[in-house]
């Protein structure tokens, strides 16, 4: 491999997992961050966008190496957009799937099917260097809605409780491949890599 490597800012195994299955195929040499020793953040921003920046900087900064960032989250609407960029810590710490998606449940409770829509939300930085001063930056979402009970043993985070009407399963009933060609992170992914092949000058 002669290509520079290109740090992926995230602790998450099933974020991880996912971005090699999309980016091996393309030849690019992604490395995760904790190969060099890269603390994990405190995610103090407000916005998706703004964390995604925090990863990659500070990725980018302990590597020396271009640097690409995820924030993500789940948005529903009958909890005014909560957990939001609070999805990974909704149940506290530790970060836990598990309580995450009990207390998800739980809020539901007394919602009833047909009001539980939402939407998972991915937002890519990716950094030249720590100092870049033009992050490419690219948000997809992904709409469905939340089951009353989990379904499947795939994916990670939320995806058992996360319905798609149309596929008529959930996210984790998804084989990897299918959900990586409809998921938020894999069109976010797919468009970052088309505006990255198109140089510089393109943006
Ligand atoms: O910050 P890094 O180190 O990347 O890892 P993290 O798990 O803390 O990641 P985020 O801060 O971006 O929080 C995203 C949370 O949103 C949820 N999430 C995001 N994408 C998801 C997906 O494809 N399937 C299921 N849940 C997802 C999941 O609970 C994640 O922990
Ligand atoms: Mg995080």
């Amino acid at each position: 491999m002669t290509s520079t490597p290109l740090i992926l800012a995230s602790g998450n195994a099933g974020k991880l997992r996912e971005f090699h299955q999309l980016l091996a195929p393309l030849g690019l040499d992604v490395r995760p961050q904790a190969e060099y020793d890269v603390p994990e953040v405190e995610e103090t921003g407000l916005t998706f966008v703004e964390n995604a920046l925090l990863k990659a900087r500070e990725a980018s900064r302990v590597s020396g190496l271009p640097a690409l960032a995820d924030d993500s989250g789940l948005e529903v609407d009958a909890l005014n957009g909560a957990p939001g960029i609070y999805s990974a810590r909704f149940a506290g710490e530790p970060k836990s799937d598990e309580r995450n998606n009990a207390r998800l449940l739980e809020r539901l409770a007394e919602v009833p099917e047909g009001q539980r829509t939402g939407r998972y939300w991915c937002v890519l930085v990716y950094l030249r260097h720590a100092e870049d001063p033009v992050p490419l930056i690219v948000q997809r979402s992904w709409k469905g809605e939340i089951l009353a009970h989990p379904r499947g043993e795939g994916g990670f985070g939320y995806d058992p409780l996360f319905w798609l009407p149309e596929q008529g399963m959930s996210v984790a009933e998804l084989s990897s491949a299918e959900k990586n060609r409809l998921s938020h992170r894999g069109r976010a992914l797919q468009a970052l890599v088309e505006a990255l092949g198109q140089g510089p000058g393109a943006r």
